[in-house]
Parts: C-alpha cells; structure tokens; sequence
C-alpha cells in the first residue's frame, strides 16, 4: 500500500450524539493535506480518532498499511503529533520536557532535542521552566515535540495558534521544506486559510461530522482558491439543510 494514511469509513459518535460519520479519504506520501472545517465540525475528533486518543465506533484506519487497532505500534512507530488538549510537565524546563520525550525513543541523538528547538526559535528558551511560557511559546514547544523522533507522518491540530507573524512564517517554511525536501506527510487542521493556501496540496472540507467537499491544488487549477473551493461547500451545505 503506497499511501501513507487510508481512512475507509470512519464513525465516531460521542454519548451526546455528536462526532463524525463514514468518513473515508487517503493521503499519499509527502502530501499536506488540510483538513477544514466551521468550529466544531469534527477535526480535532477525526485527528484524535487517527493517532488513537479515541477509539473509533467503526471504520478502519491504516497508516502506511499498517491497522490502526491490530498493529498499534507499527502502524505508529512514524507517527508524530500535536493535538489540542496535548499539556507538558509545567515545573520542568522546555529541554527537560523534550528530553522526557526522548525518553519513548532510544536511538534519538541528544542532538535532536537542539536541533527542533532551533527549529521552531525556541533554543534561546530551552532552560526556562515552562510554566512561564506564553501561549505561542507553549504551541512552538509541542510543535517541536511533534518533530522529534524524525515523524515520516505528522498530525498537527491547529498549529500556528497563537504564533507570532514570524512563528508562523517560520512554521510554513519549515513545514513546505519537510515536506518536499525530506518526503514528510502532515495532515494539519487550520482556520488560517493563507495557511492553506501557500501550504497545502489537497484539502477535505469536514462540516458537522462529514466529508462535504474534498479538493488539490491541481483540480482547482489557476482560476480556484482553496477558500473559494470551501466557500462553495458551505455554502451548498447551508442551502442543503434550508431546503431539507
Ligand atoms: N469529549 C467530547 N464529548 C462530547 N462531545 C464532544 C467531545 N469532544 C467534541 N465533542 C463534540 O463533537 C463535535 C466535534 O468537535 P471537534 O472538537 O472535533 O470539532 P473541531 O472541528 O475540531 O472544532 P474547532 O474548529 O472548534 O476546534 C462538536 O459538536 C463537539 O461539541
């Protein structure tokens, strides 16, 4: 199997009904795809359901065709991630919390710790307890977290929240440069839609707990955005449900 994730009819409701339903797409190998949607769509649930933080009510999950749920560790051995809700060791230092992480893969260089905190602009901070973080500090760290054992897949849930102009210009080349420098796959959710735009090779468009639109960069063509393309969907949508 050459894609790196395949999702084939995913449904995970939560006790109050909501979540998401039959939710089926591939990414391939060093693709950015985007996963969209209106708050409270089901993004975070979907990218929570992909790295197993919740257990799926059906549906199969395979990332680089390994069962999410028969080969937990194959299919998660590449696997790194940033999803909200996600907290650090507040009393211990950035390089401390890293180094506990490190922890969970035996062959990492020490240097590796350094070289993602350079990464995201953090090396200067690398000894300060991070209870005194702010929040774009805070989301430059876990992004750093998400990068340090060499992730051939990364899930990244709403990343550049509460960057700076620079974090987050820093994040997209740094993103753009994995991704077709060293073959990286990411699947990452935004509200940024300029974000989208420089970053992205395919988006899905997730409204109330499904699929209602999915797209690249080549069947847009030269005439289509991204947010014209996300437009479009929500809109239908809304007309959808007026005239149900
Ligand atoms: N633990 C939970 N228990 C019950 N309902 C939940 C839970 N987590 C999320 N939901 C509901 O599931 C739906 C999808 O939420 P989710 O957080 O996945 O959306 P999202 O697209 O990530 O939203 P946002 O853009 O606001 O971050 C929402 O209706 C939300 O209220």
């Amino acid at each position: 199997m050459d894609n790196v994730l395949d999702i084939n009819h995913v449904t995970k409701r939560y006790k109050n009904g909501r979540g998401i339903q039959d939710i089926s797409f591939s990414v391939n190998q060093g693709e950015v795809f985007g996963l969209l949607g209106p708050n409270g769509a089901g993004k975070t649930t979907l990218m929570k359901c992909i790295v197993a933080l919740c257990d799926v009510d059906s549906g199969d999950i395979h990332i680089h065709g390994h069962h999410l749920h028969d080969e937990f560790e194959k299919a998660m051995e590449s696997v790194g991630c940033l999803i909200s809700g996600v907290e650090a060791v507040d009393y211990m230092t950035a390089y401390e919390n890293l180094a506990l992480a490190a922890r969970f893969y035996p062959g990492l260089p020490r240097t590796r710790i350094n070289e993602v905190l350079q990464w995201v602009g953090m090396e200067s901070h690398k000894d300060e307890k991070i209870k005194s973080f702010s929040t774009g500090m805070r989301q430059r760290l876990y992004l750093a977290a998400a990068l340090l054992s060499r992730p051939s897949f990364v899930l990244l849930d709403e990343p550049t929240n509460g960057l700076d102009i620079e974090g987050k210009l820093d994040f997209q080349h740094l993103i753009s440069r994995l991704a077709k420098e060293e073959g990286v796959t990411f699947v990452l959710s935004t509200h940024l839609i300029e974000e989208v735009e420089r970053l992205c090779d395919r988006v899905a468009i997730l409204s109330e707990g499904t699929i209602i639109g999915e797209t690249s960069k080549k069947e847009l063509g030269g005439t289509q955005t991204f947010e014209s393309f996300y437009m479009e969907c929500i809109t239908k949508r809304k007309e959808e449900i007026r005239h149900a």
